[in-house]
């Protein structure tokens, strides 16, 4: 059997006196598809850093695909999409691109890598005159210039367009498929959601939740009835309601009985308008999770 793509034992950081990740353990095998979530400060970049060997860690091992994540990253076995990923300056992309892709033995053929990530338009721009999105699709196509087996992806789509994301992910599942381990820190849960077949929740550098989405999902029990309704109607007393939310014109109640509150609203003559009822999303499970962590 392969080495983990990556195993990280005990792992502390410190940046100076903050404490940034606190005692971490996390495996991941070959194949996975695993979405690191949390609130800013977290530790997620803080752990992509430590298993990129970009930060030497206070305490605890990491191995990257079997060694020292340095001699991994090295080796070719790590595509890296970071935050502040810096590109070089005066240089158009096709030079950087090709600079990148020189540098390893197997590089990734041209012509498929630049339909793969959307960067064919751009191989003649200057690198200092792309777009957010623009300059996160580069990074993607150099994080794959290596075909690297795992791939680290610090909040790779923040700055792309709806379309942009629809097309990063669509490349990461296709990589998946094929093999690829692709770990990514994000703020959209969503796409963790639809994307990532495990899901590891930090809080406060600590490991909070772990586990595929609709695991996470379970810890918020009960589901959200949700209408329109005009301002001053009173809910709080509905049967099997926990919680009241009003945003606009907009009523969303927490209920444990979908059944009882539905019942008791329309035996009341509430008109029920634009009703909706769902169960809990991954977003109210994280904050849920990161609450009790606090
Ligand atoms: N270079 C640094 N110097 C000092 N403190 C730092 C540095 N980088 C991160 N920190 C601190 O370490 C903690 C963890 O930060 P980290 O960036 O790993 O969190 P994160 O989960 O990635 O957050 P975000 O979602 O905001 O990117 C935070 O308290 C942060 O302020």
């Amino acid at each position: 059997m392969p080495p983990d793509a990556l195993d990280i034992s005990g792992l502390t950081v410190r940046h100076g006196e903050v404490l940034a990740v606190d005692g971490l353990d996390l495996r991941i095998g070959r194949g996975e598809t695993v979405a690191l979530l949390g609130p800013n400060g977290a530790g997620k970049s803080t752990t992509v850093g430590a298993a990129l060997g970009l930060l030497r860690p206070a305490a605890g091992t990491v191995r990257v695909l079997g060694r020292p994540p340095a001699d991994a990253v090295r080796a070719g076995g790590v595509g890296a999409m970071l935050q502040h990923g810096g590109l070089p300056g005066e240089a158009r992309v096709g030079e950087v691109l090709h600079l990148v892709r020189r540098s390893y033995a197997d590089p990734w053929p041209l012509d498929d890598l630049v339909a793969t990530t959307g960067t064919g338009g751009l191989l003649g721009r200057d690198v200092d005159a792309l777009s957010g999105g623009q300059r996160q699709r580069v990074l993607l196509a150099l994080a794959l210039s290596g075909q690297p087996p795992l791939l680290l992806l610090d909040e790779p789509t923040s700055a792309m367009d709806v379309e942009g994301r629809r097309a990063f992910w669509t490349t990461m599942r296709d990589l998946a498929a094929r093999g690829t381990t692709v770990v990514f820190a994000t703020h959209h849960l969503e796409e963790a959601d639809a994307v990532a077949d495990r899901v590891v929740v930090m809080a406060g550098g600590r490991l909070v939740a772990d586990g595929p989405s609709a695991g996470i999902r379970s810890v918020v029990a009960g589901r959200t009835v949700r209408f329109s309704a005009p301002d001053g109607a009173a809910f709080d007393r509905v049967p099997a309601v926990t919680g009241v939310d009003r945003v606009g014109g907009t009523v969303a109640l927490a209920t444990t009985d979908v059944e009882a509150t539905l019942r008791a609203l329309l035996a009341d003559g509430v008109p029920l308008i634009d009703l909706e009822v769902r169960g809990a999303s991954l977003e109210d499970a994280v904050l849920s999770l990161v609450g009790g962590a606090r």
